[in-house]
């Protein structure tokens, strides 16, 4: 499967049409979100699917067990490699979700959120929440891992220690990836795709970078390039 997805935030469907039109020779992952999701519905990943692009659908669900379970059994039926749930949800609505997800022709892997990349130590402390950034991501994760999810998501920072506590084929996938001197826009804990890699991630989350660039397909294969270095 490729390494990279691309994050498909567009305001429009056409806008991300004419995005992914770079791309019509050459096949890549792509992720599929909340705002592009509620735009334009299934159809949108049917099609993207179609087109040969490997699809990552990021709804983050995240509510009571048996509604994430309903919620997983229409998502098998997508031609989808992989879809997210928040951890915090709980052991129960993490292994209810993958009851759901099971029951379909799909079946792609399951990973749980953690703690956000725009999230830093002081939206955890106005959370009420007083554990180190580090120590909140690795129990999450190892609760992800007791409730059976293929993985979680994080960011670059905690990744090192979220294999170590959990296991190296326990997926981690990381967004906030930014090039140095890039901007951040509203992401906290960022890192480059080389060292996503070094710190041991299996695949990395790009959008604003690739798709605001005036070159996007020059843009894709640095950070590709960075990637693989
Ligand atoms: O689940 C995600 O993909 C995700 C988790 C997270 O902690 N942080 C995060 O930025 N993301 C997503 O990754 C993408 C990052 O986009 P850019 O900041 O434009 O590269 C967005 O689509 C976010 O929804």
């Amino acid at each position: 499967m490729d390494k990279l997805f691309v994050a498909l935030d567009f305001k429009q469907e056409a806008e991300m049409w004419s995005f992914m039109d770079y791309f019509k020779s050459q096949p890549i992952a792509v992720k599929v979100g909340m705002s592009q999701f509620y735009l334009s519905g299934p159809d949108l990943v049917k099609r993207l699917a179609d087109d040969g692009h490997r699809v990552f659908l990021d709804l983050k669900s995240h509510d009571i067990p048996n509604t994430v379970y309903l919620a997983m059994t229409q998502l098998s039926k997508l031609p989808v490699d992989i879809v997210t749930i928040h951890t915090l949800g709980g052991q129960e609505m993490m292994e209810a979700a993958m009851d759901g997800i099971q029951t379909g022709p799909y079946q792609p892997k399951v990973l749980g959120i953690t703690q956000l990349t725009s999230t830093n130590q002081a939206t955890l402390h106005s959370l009420g929440i007083e554990l180190p950034m580090e120590a909140s991501v690795r129990s999450l994760a190892q609760l992800a891992q007791a409730s059976g999810l293929d993985g979680v998501v994080s960011s670059v920072h905690e990744v090192t220690d979220i294999k170590k506590a959990t296991s190296s084929d326990f997926l981690c996938l990381t967004p906030g990836i930014r090039m140095a001197g890039s901007q951040a826009d509203d992401q906290s804990r960022t890192a480059s795709p080389s060292q996503a890699r070094q710190a041991g991630a299996d695949y990395i989350v790009v959008g604003r970078p690739i798709t605001q660039a005036e070159d996007p397909i020059k843009a894709y294969n640095r950070y590709l390039q960075d990637w693989r270095n």
